[in-house]
């Protein structure tokens, strides 16, 4: 969930604006009798006086509270910062940077350990690196761990899968994963190659110049949005996209919900989306009964259709819940991708030149017009290298979290239960002991065996894996395969930045010049 999920839904940081917005609302209530220069003073003094005074009562109360707590308790090294802040601006500072990893990397060093505490989201956490971490965490969900997000992504995610654990967590994890393996998926594989094949023809052909990000997002919400849902309108989807946006921004963050802050337009947005999969399951299921729809259409159809092993069907709410989650989660991690796989194959161009022969020589065996089969996708075993090098050179979710179920110890250090846990992918992708010249794009490192197990982690891993690993491969793939053979392309900035807000975006929205390719 995703990223984000994809909630990414997965990435751990605040937005400042977040943190400001309902103070800001504060001032305009502050005014109306007052003169100009008394409300100025009341605005610049008064209120950021009191303000600090707030947060050092707090900091010194927390400070106390914590210490009886845990005085005797012998914690991972780190500091919890300032009260309900914590280090969540300094971490926030390397998200917008787009150096996650540098946040970890900073305490890591200084307190020479691979595991440390800080707090964020007002809560004190324990980040656990490196591949020893992703293993212990991956390897104790139900023992030591279960699976916890931030509270904004539990509030505006309701009854879906990321807010299940343990036994109903598995059921859920069941039904939908009977929709999103490979077996399932491959059915699906040619009408996503004609999805990609339109939205090229629409978007991408005879333009000199595009922007990559805001594109490739209607080309992954287009797969989503089809696949789950069978909603093929092109006007009907970007209508829908609009309420994700907005869904998108308020996701991680304070979870204050006032009229402007983010996560308000978050929660107003997921109501809209709600509403609208309300409407389309209702209609489904009235087509269902009178066989004008398809029981292995999409994954509406699969999921009113589909009931545990005690034969319970999800209810209404908790389909719509977990369609909101999956085309979240199923489309912004991966345009985060596909759009870093563009400016890579820009910047590249032996490795776009190999992944244009792997794409041809698939082409060369096929009958003019004829879609992509599975076998063609096992043949694209370079462009996977190249997109999972993408995907640990940058991930596109910086990693999730964990809560301790139970006291336990690890590395020596005492982890006390209710601590809220978090991995992260940075700390194992960019350790120069684990991928040497961590730095340098290297699609060979993933060949043979490839990286050793629990450093390479871009989906997570243990039974709270990434649902969509699968569907993610053959969105990235498909659409590689049609892009190399149709265009080559460079950068309008070559040195454009990406930042974390929450999935890893290009700042200016990666613009591109497009020259079209001889072999279409
Ligand atoms: C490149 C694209 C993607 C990346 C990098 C990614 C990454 C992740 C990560 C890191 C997690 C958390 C795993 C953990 O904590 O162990 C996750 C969870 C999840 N992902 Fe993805 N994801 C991607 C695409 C997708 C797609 C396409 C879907 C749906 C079609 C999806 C659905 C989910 C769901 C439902 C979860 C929550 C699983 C649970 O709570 O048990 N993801 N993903």
């Amino acid at each position: 969930m995703s990223a984000f999920v994809h909630i990414t839904a997965y990435v751990s940081h605040y937005n400042f604006a977040t943190v400001l917005s309902p103070f800001s609302l504060v001032l305009p209530f502050v005014t109306s009798p007052v003169d100009e220069v008394l409300m100025e003073v009341t605005n610049l003094v008064v209120l950021p006086a009191v303000l600090v005074f707030f947060f050092l009562c707090l900091h010194f109360i927390t400070k106390i509270v914590n210490g009886r707590k845990h005085s005797n308790l012998h914690l991972p090294p780190g500091r919890l910062g300032w009260p309900i802040v914590g280090e969540t601006l300094e971490f926030m500072r390397t998200c917008l940077e787009g150096s996650m990893v540098s946040f970890m990397k900073e305490r890591m060093d200084k307190y020479d350990s691979r595991v440390f505490k800080t707090s964020m989201y007002g809560e004190p956490i324990i980040v656990f690196c490196g591949p020893m971490g992703n293993k212990f965490l991956f390897s104790n969900e139900n023992k030591n761990v279960q699976m916890w997000w931030p509270s904004s992504v539990r509030k505006l995610m309701r009854l879906s899968l990321v807010n299940k654990v343990g036994d109903e967590a598995k059921m859920v994890r069941r039904l939908l994963m009977s929709f999103l393996n490979a077996e399932t998926l491959k059915n699906y594989l040619p009408k996503m190659d004609s999805i990609a094949q339109r939205h090229i023809d629409t978007h991408w052909e005879g333009k000199e110049q595009v922007v990559v990000y805001p594109i490739v997002q209607l080309y992954t919400f287009e797969l989503a949005c089809c696949l789950f849902l069978s909603i093929e309108d092109p006007i009907h989807i970007s209508k829908f996209s609009l309420n994700f946006k907005e869904f998108l921004k308020g996701i991680i963050g304070f979870p204050i919900n006032i009229p402007g802050t983010r996560f308000h337009k978050a929660m107003k947005a997921a109501n809209e989306i709600r509403k609208e999969i309300k409407v389309i399951l209702r209609k489904r299921k009235v087509d269902l009964e009178e066989k004008r729809a398809s029981p292995t259409q999409d994954l509406l159809s699969h999921m009113l259709l589909t009931s545990d092993p005690s034969g319970r069907f999800m209810t209404e709410t908790e389909i719509i819940d977990n369609i909101l989650l999956l085309l979240f989660a199923g489309h912004d991690t991966s345009r985060s991708v596909l759009s870093l796989a563009m400016k890579y194959l820009a910047q590249l161009p032996e490795v776009y030149d190999h992944v244009l022969k792997e794409q041809l020589e698939i082409s060369e065996g096929k009958e003019a017009g004829e879609l992509l089969q599975w076998e063609d996708i096992q043949k694209m075993k370079y462009s996977w290298n190249v997109a999972s090098e993408v995907m640990r050179l940058s991930p596109s979710v910086g990693g999730a979290y964990r809560e301790a179920i139970k006291d336990f110890t690890y590395a020596d250090y005492n982890i006390p239960k209710g601590w809220k846990l978090h991995w992260n992918t940075g700390s194992s992708h960019k350790d120069p002991t684990l991928f040497p010249n961590p730095e340098t794009f290297d699609a060979s490192r993933f060949e043979g065996a490839g990286p050793t197990p629990f450093s390479f982690v871009p989906f997570g891993g243990g039974p709270r894996m990434c649902l969509g690993q699968e569907f993610a491969r053959l969105e990235i793939l498909v659409f590689m395969h049609n892009i190399v053979k149709r265009f080559k392309w460079d950068l309008v900035n070559p040195d454009e930045k990406f930042k974390y807000d929450p999935m890893l975006e290009p700042e200016k929205g990666l613009p591109i010049r497009l020259q079209p390719s001889s072999h279409f």
